[in-house]
């Protein structure tokens, strides 16, 4: 049994009404599934919470999106590929997570598992609350198949959310991944009242720490300064929606980890992508003081004050220089 969601829909901006398969059915796969029904699409949305079938989700769709959390990426891809996916549909992924055993993002996973497939990124400041309320937004969707990408575009785009298109899926998935681990230290930085200077301070260096992963790992510099880089920073680093950013205020409350993870219910991706961070920043040798002293502070090795007081006592040097 699939099901088929209709919500109340206006004029669509793509060209025709679409059959697409919602792989998730989770805050952002819900919020993603109401945007494509208000734009007249069908939508199947399967979850291995609601039971249903994944062969009859994807049977015969149009596109195929993934809002499943980095841990269900790899066993529901490698599930895929026992069945028939229709020809050379493009995949979407919305997932902001590293995967633990290979290292490697979501589109690589399923760029490697289905060769023949456009890979299609999605990424922005989307907090899915807002977007479920109707409140404006806009996104990326990046693929080197451009036209999958515009495919996507049209899927989604409407009056309310708003849909550019790139040809860096790389750094356009790096920075809705990597400011997670950033979004914890701007929890942190609020949970400890450190002030607006400290805070500005803070997510100014971040940019530099994530361009420096990002292109190290194949991204284009400007994408870290669109709205998959910079604009997610600012909507997660800002907002008690984030759920990574509460996860670094109650650090700063005194609470333990599995306390926080416990009260939020819900998936906060920020912390097992510092872990694969650290071992990929360990492994190629890049420099990531703001993500070490996450990792740190995760990891139960640092206080949070003395977090702050590493960051602030490191070497003094340029705030620009080359690598
Ligand atoms: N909630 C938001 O505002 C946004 C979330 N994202 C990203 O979307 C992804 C999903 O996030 P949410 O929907 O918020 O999380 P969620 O916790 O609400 O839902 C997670 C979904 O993944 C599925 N899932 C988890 N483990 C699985 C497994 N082992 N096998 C199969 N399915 C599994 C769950 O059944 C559920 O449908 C995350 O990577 C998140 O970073 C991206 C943009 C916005
Ligand atoms: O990625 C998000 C907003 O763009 C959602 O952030 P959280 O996963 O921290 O809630």
């Amino acid at each position: 049994m699939t099901q088929d969601f209709t919500l109340m829909s206006h004029p669509p901006l793509s060209d025709q009404p679409l059959t697409l398969a919602i792989l998730g059915a989770g805050a952002w796969g819900s919020a993603l599934a109401q945007l494509a029904c208000y734009n007249g699409h069908t939508v199947r949305l399967w979850s291995r919470h609601l039971g249903n079938s994944l062969e009859e989700t994807v049977n015969s769709v149009d596109v195929l999106i993934s809002a499943i959390s980095m841990r269900g990426v790899a066993t529901t891809a490698q599930q895929l590929q026992t069945l028939k996916l229709p020809d050379q549909i493009p995949i979407v992924t919305a997932t902001k997570g590293l995967d633990p055993d290979s290292t490697r993002t979501p589109s690589q996973l399923w760029g490697t598992l289905f060769p023949q497939h456009p890979i299609v990124v999605l990424s922005g400041p989307n907090l899915s609350a807002e977007i479920q309320q109707g409140l404006p937004a806009a996104t990326v969707v990046a693929s080197e198949n451009l036209e999958a990408a515009k495919i996507v575009q049209r899927v989604f785009a409407s009056n309310r959310f708003r849909v550019y298109t790139s040809s860096d899926p790389m750094g356009t998935e790096l920075g809705g991944t990597l400011k997670n681990v950033i979004a914890i230290a701007a929890g942190v930085c609020d949970g400890l009242h450190l002030g607006t200077n400290a805070k500005s301070a803070l997510l100014t260096r971040a940019l530099t720490e994530i361009i420096r992963i990002g292109t190290h790992l194949g991204g284009q510099t400007e994408t870290f300064f669109g709205l998959s880089g910079l604009g997610d920073m600012l909507t997660t680093c800002n907002s008690s929606l984030s759920r990574n950013y509460r996860v670094g205020y109650g650090l700063a409350e005194g609470k333990t980890l599995e306390q926080v993870l416990t009260e939020l219910g819900s998936t906060a991706e920020g912390v097992n992508t510092t872990n694969v961070l650290i071992e990929i920043a360990h492994r190629e040798r890049i420099p990531v003081p703001i993500s070490g002293q996450v990792y740190q502070l995760l990891n139960q090795q640092i206080t949070p004050q003395k977090a702050v007081e590493a960051l602030m006592e490191r070497d003094l040097k340029p705030e620009f220089y080359a690598e």
